[in-house]
């Protein structure tokens, strides 16, 4: 059995009766890029905010590398290796691209690297190819104010890959940009993908076929169903509640 990343037992998320999320049952695999999608209001966002501990479970628990994260602080959820993408770009903006993945990356952090100084052309080594990952090689030095929103995004993403979490979690990284920004955005994933966990919240269908090896539908706080593109596109109950929406 391959060992699991991240797992939600019976999470159930009460606002005042309410409930956001209801009795949800999750689970992917180490390695796995998973791609979480529903209508309106299914509890998508609520599902990020209980596993980055924004929230808390009313009743059920949240496993992330099999330790239960219950009364964690968000700070300290984060510390333990899950990183978060909102759905805005949160870049400095009178700071470069270079600049921005400098001070948000924390391959300095390592106290004996630090201290026999190897630290300094390490960092640049892997800003450098963070900087070609994310494709802002050519923009690694202007202000990232100029850059348009799809960059801003992919900026954000590698910013968040700087800092080395364990898992990714991604709001919606494509609302608001062109067919070829997300594109590049979706091959930015699939490259990440290839040594990260990744856990992505879309609305785009076609993002979510070009990017999806295994989606999860989540309906009204719950999950309705899961399976490859072709197979949750073809169901009949997401077609209902979600494709029938588009
Ligand atoms: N703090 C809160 N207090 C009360 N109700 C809330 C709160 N947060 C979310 N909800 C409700 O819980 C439900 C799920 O919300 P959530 O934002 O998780 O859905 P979503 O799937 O992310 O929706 P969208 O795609 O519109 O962003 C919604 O009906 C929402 O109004």
């Amino acid at each position: 059995m391959n060992a699991k990343i991240l797992e939600t037992e019976n999470v159930t998320v009460s606002f005042d009766g309410f409930k956001a999320l209801n009795q949800l049952n999750f689970s992917m695999d180490v390695g796995e890029l998973r791609v979480v999608i529903g209508p309106n209001g299914a509890g998508k966002t609520t599902f990020l905010d209980v596993i980055t501990g924004k929230v808390q479970p009313t009743i059920g628990r949240v496993l992330f590398k099999g330790k239960n994260l219950r009364s964690l602080r968000e700070h300290q959820i984060a510390r333990r290796g899950i990183g978060r993408k909102f759905q805005t770009p949160r870049v400095y903006l009178n700071l470069t691209p270079r600049e921005n993945l400098e001070i948000t990356s924390n391959l300095n952090k390592n106290v004996f690297s630090t201290l026999f100084g190897r630290s300094q052309t390490t960092e640049e080594n892997s800003i450098k190819g963070l900087l070609e990952t994310i494709g802002l090689t050519p923009k690694a030095d202007i202000p990232a104010a100029l850059l348009s929103h799809g960059e801003k995004q992919r900026l954000e993403i590698g910013m968040l890959v700087g800092q080395s979490p364990d898992l990714l979690l991604v709001d919606e990284p494509v609302a608001g940009l062109t067919d070829e920004e997300t594109y590049n955005i979706g091959e930015l994933l699939l490259t990440l993908a290839q040594s990260h966990s990744i856990l992505v919240i879309e609305h785009d269908m076609e993002f979510v076929r070009q990017i999806a090896k295994k989606v999860t539908v989540l309906h009204e706080g719950s999950v309705l169903c899961e399976g490859n593109f072709e197979e949750v596109q073809n169901d009949p109950r997401v077609v209902e509640v979600y494709l029938g929406q588009q």
